[in-house]
């Protein structure tokens, strides 16, 4: 193939994963040429709702999806925390390049740490988990919704709507951001996003992408991001629930920490399961199994009745 398109959203963090996935590919294949088509998903038209609300899964890979269905694109970038469980029966995730830091960041002026906030300090986040570990650790913070692409999210922090804000960490780092303040909250204290860190390359099955794709796969990313999508198939949920797993791997074996809980950050449920590379996804879904009989159910069941 001479002529590749990438299928992209157009926020500044997605073109900047997908400018490096081009940039990788023209390393790899000297003479080709890459094209980015910038498509603009449901989830970047409802920007004034909190995402928790706006309900159903993949609101930010679909209309991607048809791009590739329908042959305007040979491949998509997607930053994996956002891609659903079921994909489109001929299309498949086949690559996770070298994942980034997978935690989480707290981005402040004033402010080096969750502890160093005062007491009823307003910190925005607009994702349930981060809203529920926030409070389990705090009960008293004041959790505010905040929508937005990154850029926007840190401009509301500067102007001073928010004591606090939290972030992905890969997203900060990508983009080169910072704040004046900035601490991590990372595991055990902390648990991050299924597949946080992440990038996902998605493409038809049957194409030629994947035998071109496949040095872009990083074995370690690949096993890690497999066992915490175990878990979230295993729980069947989406990214509108308090759900967070930290996989990591150490030779053979892979060690995933699943945790659930409930949407003011009480009932915690943190178990963690090891076992072969091999396994890895079948341990996420045996993880959730477990988390799920030890009281998850009745709080997702809730939730999920409540949307
Ligand atoms: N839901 C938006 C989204 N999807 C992926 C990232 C961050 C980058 C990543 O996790 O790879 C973000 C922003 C954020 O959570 O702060």
């Amino acid at each position: 193939m001479k002529n590749i398109t990438i299928a992209t959203r157009g926020s500044k963090l997605a073109l900047w994963q997908a400018n490096h996935i081009r940039d990788c590919l023209l390393a790899q294949y000297p003479g080709i040429s890459v094209d980015l088509l910038e498509i603009k998903t449901t989830g970047d038209k409802i920007l004034d709702v909190p995402l928790a609300k706006v309900g159903g899964k993949g609101l930010f890979v679909k209309e991607i999806e048809e791009a590739l269905l329908d042959g305007r694109a040979d491949l998509a970038v997607h930053s994996m925390k956002d891609v659903p469980v079921e994909l489109p029966e001929s299309l498949v995730v086949g690559v996770n390049p070298k994942r980034e830091d997978n935690t989480d960041t707290l981005l402040s002026v004033h402010y080096g740490s969750l502890d160093e906030l005062p007491k009823g300090a307003k910190v925005g986040t607009s994702s349930l988990r981060r809203r529920a570990q926030l409070l389990a650790l705090r009960p008293d913070l004041e959790v505010l919704d905040l929508r937005g692409n990154v850029d926007t999210r840190l401009r509301k922090l500067i102007e001073g709507q928010y004591d606090a804000i939290v972030m992905a960490t890969a997203g900060i780092r990508r983009l080169g951001l910072s704040a004046p303040k900035m601490s991590r909250l990372a595991p055990p204290a902390f648990i991050p996003a299924v597949a946080q860190g992440a990038l996902g390359i998605e493409y038809a099955q049957d194409g030629p992408m994947a035998e071109l794709l496949a040095f872009l796969n990083d074995g370690e990313s690949r096993i890690t991001v497999q066992a915490e999508r175990g878990f979230l198939t295993g729980l069947d949920g989406g990214c509108q629930v308090p759900i967070a797993a930290h996989a990591t791997l150490d030779g053979g074996t892979v060690t995933l920490t699943g945790f659930v809980c409930d949407v003011d950050g009480t009932a915690p449920i943190r178990m963690e399961v090891s076992g072969p590379a091999a396994e890895a996804f079948d341990l996420g879904l045996d993880l959730a199994r477990r988390v799920l009989d030890a009281g998850a159910r009745e709080i997702l069941q809730k939730l999920y009745d409540e949307a």
